[in-house]
């Protein structure tokens, strides 16, 4: 059997999924599988096509520590226990910067060019080059494909891609670049099944994971997203602080004498959920907290979210839905009612009982604005451009793919 492997390494999980190409190019999930919780309560889940448990393993924090120990755990046990040898591999990266529009067949010259943005992305592009390196040395021969999450957001408008800074930065690659875009993609794939009515129209996609961020969807296309330049803007995270005045950085900078690498560890892993909380990245910790810093943290998350909705339904001007996705998103009914309750304005109101039990459709027969929770699939995006751009050369989805 021939199979594409899928690496997705976020800021708190690994994820991957194994898939078998079949005839005429159809794809096929064989394995399913990740190591969350890394900063909390590492944990390795994998389950067969048929839903069977493959692996449900727990980790002391200090066996694995970070995104590299989830990484080599992972990879360990896909190779030595799963025997899994795919003909290619295809890889999440976060930071595709001005030159990378869509999926591309990895080289050493591209890999040099995504050093660069190492350091616009540190808690991802790290993770997300080292198992490219690793690769290409001991199998330079096995194809790799890099899916970007910037490439989605690529369509926006001029007034969406620039801050209000001298040209001459936007011409060096100082933009709004957005994130989460393979998410995004996946969701706006899924919505004309899912919801024929609305996929054409306008619609809000919040990405609650450990990186969160929203995008606005018109048409099926990215028009406007929270993040921008780096992933560090828009709404509070697990460890990033979310959108936060310059004003900030320049004081930690000049008052309390931060060097550059510190203001950059701060930024990246001791704010958002972290950082206000005092207890944990981990939204599940949080909601079992009655601390009330665990309280202020979810409902700065919740307003926030609030309040970027409010933005992107300006970019839209006007809403014809709202999709929840991701870790957060997928999973947590109390913060979907929360953030819900704040869009009452837009028109949401959601049924209780359908929320509670993760349907779907969460709204009400008589909400204003349909509300959706769809499960994303980053990875199954990452398969079908990497198979797209083994058999033609080129990644594009017009192939009808079966996935079970
Ligand atoms: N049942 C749940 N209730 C609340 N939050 C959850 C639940 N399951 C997962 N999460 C949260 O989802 C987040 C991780 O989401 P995920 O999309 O996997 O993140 P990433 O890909 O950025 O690592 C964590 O904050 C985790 O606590
Ligand atoms: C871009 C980003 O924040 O990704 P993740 O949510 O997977 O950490
Ligand atoms: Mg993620």
């Amino acid at each position: 059997m021939e199979t594409i492997l899928v690496v997705n390494a976020g800021s708190s999980s690994v994820k991957f999924q194994v898939y078998a190409i079949e005839g005429e190019g159809t794809l096929r999930r064989h394995i399913k599988g990740q190591i969350d919780g890394i900063g909390s309560r590492p944990r390795l889940r994998a389950s067969a096509a048929g839903g069977d448990a493959l692996a449900d393993r727990a980790y002391p924090i200090e066996t694995v520590p970070d995104v590299p120990a989830a990484m080599a755990v992972a990879g360990a046990w896909l190779r030595d226990e799963l025997r899994v040898t795919p003909i290619a591999v295809g890889h999440r990266v976060v930071h595709g910067g001005p030159d990378y529009a869509k999926p591309v067949l990895i080289d050493h010259g591209v890999v040099s060019r995504l050093e660069r943005f190492v350091s616009l992305a540190p808690l991802h592009q790290p993770h997300n080059l080292a198992p490219i390196r690793s690769l290409l040395t001991n199998f330079p021969a096995l194809p790799q494909v890099a899916c970007f999450d910037t490439a989605f957001h690529r369509t926006h408008d001029a007034v969406a891609d620039h801050y209000a800074i001298p040209h001459q930065l936007h011409a060096e690659g100082v933009r709004r670049y957005g994130f989460h875009g393979l998410s995004y993609e996946y969701i706006a794939r899924t919505l004309p099944s899912v919801a024929p009515d609305i996929a054409k129209g306008r619609v809000i996609v919040a990405h609650l994971g450990s990186g969160a961020s929203m995008c606005a969807l018109k048409d099926g296309r990215s028009v406007e997203s929270t993040m921008g330049f780096t992933a560090l803007d828009g709404l509070p995270m697990g460890t990033r602080p979310g959108q936060i005045d310059p004003g900030v950085v320049l004081y930690l900078i000049s008052e309390k004498g931060m060097p550059a690498a510190k203001v950059q560890d701060f930024l990246y892993r001791e704010c958002g959920l972290k950082g206000l909380s005092g207890i944990s990245n981990d939204m599940r910790e949080l909601e079992a907290s009655t601390d009330p810093h665990a309280r202020l943290a979810i409902d700065c998350f919740v307003y926030r979210i609030g309040l970027n909705a409010g933005m992107l339904a300006a970019a839209l001007q006007g809403l014809d839905a709202f999709v929840f996705t991701a870790g957060i998103g997928e999973n947590s009914s109390s913060i979907r009612a929360r953030v819900a309750s704040r869009l009452e304005w837009l028109g949401a109101v959601l049924d209780a009982g359908e929320n509670a039990r993760h349907a779907r459709l969460i709204s009400e027969a008589g909400s204003g604005i349909p509300v959706y929770v769809i499960p994303t699939d980053e990875e199954l995006m990452i398969a079908q451009h990497t198979l797209a751009l083994l058999m033609n050369g080129q990644s594009h989805n017009t192939r009808s793919e079966r996935v079970s």
